[in-house]
């Protein structure tokens, strides 16, 4: 559906949990964020009817996030299900890999087409300090085992943090030149538990590009690299993966905004950073049927906010991981 600013809106992103194995900085607190009570978070089978509602007017493509979605029990069912529906084109989900390994052969049977990794450091002590409970080896064996079952394109993201991985950005160059990796550096957004902290330790795109020309020397500009979010790819010469950036603050990308997002407790959300959501659980429950649930989906879009005011600061009560990055 095209919506109040021309903007092409195909894109689903469904968090399905608000639970997570891990607790980085940036995202969580050590203690980690109060749960949502079991009974207010969507079924797989709720999720499923949103989906189908949605394609009915031009999502095509969804991912599956979080908090960490594969904690989320019997998930590979909502894989198997939205598959079927022949109007979704691309399923993918973005995961932080600690659970993905074994999971991976019964994820794609079930219809994953690829998979974005959060993987902020290569260095496993720096992993450990940054996600204070993840294991390195744990998400290299699944980014390994998405290479193996061509999940391509695999993608990495890093959100780079000043003082804390920015040591390590000409290190993530250097993997894309070795493997068949998307690198994508994301700015630090001031989101739930990293406001107001996230501002003193914000890289900007730009530096982290400038960093890299000076290592490695001009890189090429990339077309395109499969996907439907925002990023901006290069490569270095003879690379076998690319480098992205997603700049979410030093240039956002608003104008070209494709998406929508689906909280855990079935709240629609039409922009990332805008509070204003639109109650799908209410419906659901009391037996919407798949056209009222399309004429919801149809009225948030009609209020997505042309951009973000990032700049204003962050006045919800939510958090990254309840939204689903
Ligand atoms: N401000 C803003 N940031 C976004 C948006 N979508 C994604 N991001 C940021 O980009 C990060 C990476 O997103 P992913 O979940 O990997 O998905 P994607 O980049 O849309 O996926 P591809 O389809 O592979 O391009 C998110 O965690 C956010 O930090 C958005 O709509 N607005
Ligand atoms: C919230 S996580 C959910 C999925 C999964 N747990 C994971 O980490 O991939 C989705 C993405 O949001 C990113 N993210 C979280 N907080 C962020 C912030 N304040 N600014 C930018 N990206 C952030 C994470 O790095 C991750 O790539
Ligand atoms: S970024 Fe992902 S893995 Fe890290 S705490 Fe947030 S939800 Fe969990
Ligand atoms: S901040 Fe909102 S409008 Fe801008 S790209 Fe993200 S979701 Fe879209």
């Amino acid at each position: 559906m095209i919506d109040t600013f021309q903007r092409n809106i195909n894109y689903l992103r469904i968090s399905v949990t608000d639970r997570c194995n891990l607790r980085c900085v940036y995202c969580m607190p050590p203690e980690g964020v109060k749960q949502t009570p079991h009974w207010e978070i969507l079924s797989l089978e709720e999720f499923g009817r949103v989906v189908d509602a949605a394609s009915d007017i031009g999502i095509r493509k969804v991912r599956i996030t979080g908090g960490e979605p594969l904690v989320r029990k019997n998930i590979i069912d909502l894989f198997r299900y939205i598959a079927a529906n022949p109007l979704i084109d691309d399923i993918s989900i973005t995961t932080n890999g600690i659970l993905f390994a074994d999971m991976a052969a019964d994820l794609k049977k079930a219809g994953l087409n690829r998979v974005n990794f959060s993987l902020d450091s290569l260095n496993p002590q720096n992993f450990k300090d940054i996600t204070r409970l993840g294991k390195f080896e744990d998400v290299w064996r699944g980014i390994n085992k998405a290479i193996e079952l061509d999940l391509h394109p695999v993608k990495l993201n890093v959100v780079a943090v000043r003082g804390v991985n920015d040591q390590e950005f000409t290190d993530f160059a250097r993997l894309s030149r070795e493997m068949p990796l998307h690198i994508r550096f994301i700015e630090l957004m001031p989101i739930g538990e990293c406001n107001p902290w996230a501002v003193g330790n914000f890289i900007s795109a730009n530096e982290i590009m400038t960093r890299l020309r000076e290592e490695f020397g001009p890189m090429q500009a990339e077309i395109k690299v499969t996907g439907s979010g925002p990023a901006k790819y290069f490569r270095l010469p003879g690379a076998k993966g690319t480098i992205g950036f997603i700049t979410a603050i030093s240039e956002h990308f608003c104008g070209t905004c494709n998406r929508l997002r689906l909280t855990a407790n079935g709240q629609l959300r039409p922009c990332l950073y805008a509070n204003k959501e639109f109650d799908l659980k209410t419906p659901l429950r009391n037996g919407a049927d798949r056209q009222e649930l399309a004429n919801l989906i149809v009225r948030a879009i009609r209020q997505k906010p042309q951009q973000h005011h990032m700049d204003q600061g962050w006045t919800d009560r939510r958090v990254m991981s309840q939204i689903g990055g």
